[in-house]
Formats: structure tokens, C-alpha cells, sequence
């Protein structure tokens, strides 16, 4: 594993699951008391090249580090916030999913043990409570997105299905972050322990850095490198935060 180094890395960070523990619901992750600090830490040690890159609308993750406000991409690059503080957030995506929502709260009273996470520009269907779900939602998610035309598209994670517009995931928003300073000409480094941080990990290895995925390196990853839970990612953050800069 490398040596964290602050004067040449460019830090990306998944949230669930590598930030935080996974909890039972959504709104139940308890952060660490010392993350945001320790987060304000390493992206000052950075000079700022640190963001997080989440499935989770911003909001929510803005949310759960206040007051802290960094860089970041929300719903997988739906919604973005540069460094210089600029937001974007890809209203028209939610125009596809206004003709399925019916439907889907039709799903739900059917299997109330699914929980319906809507994220306006995304929607959330979590089994979590009810594993024995998962093909039923896959299946659902799949006829809807085929009835859209191309317009919206499957994405799984930790017990989750979710239904989102097509054309984003996590590489691209590395690769946009890369284009801007302070960003740019920095190696990235992304850390991630789910299926869509695979698109983070690729990315980050195709620019010329490399994935660090939490909590073992199966099923297959594209990370190169392992940490073994969130505490491993608090204390890697604490080390890229106070070790000197490497010559
Ligand atoms: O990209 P991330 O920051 O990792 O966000 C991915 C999804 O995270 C949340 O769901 C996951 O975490 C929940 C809380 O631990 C857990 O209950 C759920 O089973 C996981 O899938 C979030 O609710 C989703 O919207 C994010 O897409």
C-alpha cells in the first residue's frame, strides 16, 4: 500500500460504507464524531484536492459532515460541487422518472418491507430488511428500463437497486474533478467499497493513480490496493493529514 502523500495525491471518497459504517437504513449511518475534522484535515493537507464522490444526493452528505462543505458529486454525478464552491445539478434528469413513480409506489405496497429511498433525480429501491427481494426488484428495475428507451439505466449496490438516468457514474466525475484545480496534475486516488466505486477505481488507475477498495477484495476489483474497514480509512485520512510531504 503507498505511503499517503499530500503533495502529490488527489483523494476521492465514497461515503457508505467507506466513510461511515453501513447502517439498516439510509438515515441511520452515524458518522464518526472525528470525521469532519479529520476530513477539513486532509483536504487543508491536500491544498483542497479532496471531494467526496457518493451516490447520495448532496444535500444529505452536506447534511451529515456539517458545517463542513467540500468538493463533491452526489446521485453519481447528477449533482456536483467544484472546489471554487460553484454547484450544478442536472435538473432535465428528472423528467424520465416522473412517468414510473406509480409504479413503483404500486411495488412497494405490494412489498412493504422494501423501502423506497426517492431521490428526486434517482430512486432507490433497498432490500436490505428483506433479501429475498432483490430479484423481484432487479426485475422490476430492469422492464422499466427497458420501457424508457435508453433514457434510464440499472445501477446495484450493498442491497440496493436503483433507477437513474443513463450517462453518469463515478469515473467521469474523477475525471471532471482532474480537469480543475486544485485537482489537476494531482495522481487520484479513489476509495471506495462498492459495486459503483468500480467506475471510481478504473478511473483513477486510467489517469494514472490508483483504487483503494474497504473490506476485501472480493467479489473481483479493479482496486489494487485494500483497507480493511472504515476505522482503516479514518486512520489512513489521519496519516495523509500529518505526515510530511514525501520528496
Ligand atoms: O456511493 P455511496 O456514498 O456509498 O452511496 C451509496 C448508497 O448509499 C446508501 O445506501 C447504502 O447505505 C445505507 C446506509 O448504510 C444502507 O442501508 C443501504 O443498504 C446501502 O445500499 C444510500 O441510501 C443510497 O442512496 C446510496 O446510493
Amino acid at each position: 500500500m503507498p505511503q499517503p502523500d499530500s503533495a502529490s495525491m488527489a483523494v476521492f471518497l465514497d461515503f457508505d460504507g467507506t466513510l461511515v459504517d453501513i447502517a439498516a437504513r439510509p438515515e441511520a449511518v452515524q458518522p464518526a464524531s472525528r470525521l469532519p475534522g479529520l476530513l477539513a484535515q486532509a483536504s487543508h493537507s491536500l491544498g483542497g484536492a479532496l471531494a467526496i464522490v457518493s451516490g447520495r444526493p448532496l444535500a444529505q452528505i452536506d447534511a451529515f459532515l456539517a458545517p463542513l462543505q467540500l468538493p463533491a458529486a452526489g446521485l453519481h454525478g447528477l449533482e456536483m460541487r467544484w472546489a471554487d464552491g460553484r454547484q450544478f445539478r442536472d435538473e432535465q434528469a428528472a423528467a424520465p422518472l416522473a412517468a414510473v413513480r406509480g409504479e413503483l409506489a404500486e411495488f412497494i405496497d405490494h412489498h412493504p418491507d422494501v423501502h423506497l429511498e426517492d431521490k428526486q433525480l434517482s430512486i432507490a429501491l433497498h432490500y436490505r430488511a428483506a433479501p429475498q427481494r432483490e430479484a423481484a426488484c432487479r426485475h422490476l428495475i430492469d422492464r422499466l428500463v427497458a420501457d424508457s428507451a435508453g433514457q434510464l439505466t440499472r445501477l446495484d449496490g450493498k442491497c440496493v437497486c436503483e433507477l437513474r438516468p443513463s450517462g453518469h457514474d463515478k469515473g467521469h466525475m474523477v475525471a471532471a474533478f482532474l480537469q480543475h484545480p486544485p485537482f489537476h496534475g494531482r495522481q487520484p486516488v479513489f476509495i471506495g467499497d462498492d459495486i459503483t466505486d468500480e467506475f471510481g477505481f478504473r478511473m483513477a488507475q486510467a489517469l494514472g493513480g490508483f483504487g483503494i477498495r474497504v473490506g476485501g477484495m472480493s467479489p473481483a476489483t479493479a482496486a489494487r490496493y485494500q483497507l480493511p474497514d472504515v476505522a482503516a480509512v479514518l486512520d489512513w485520512l489521519h496519516l495523509l493529514a500529518t505526515a510530511p510531504p514525501q520528496d
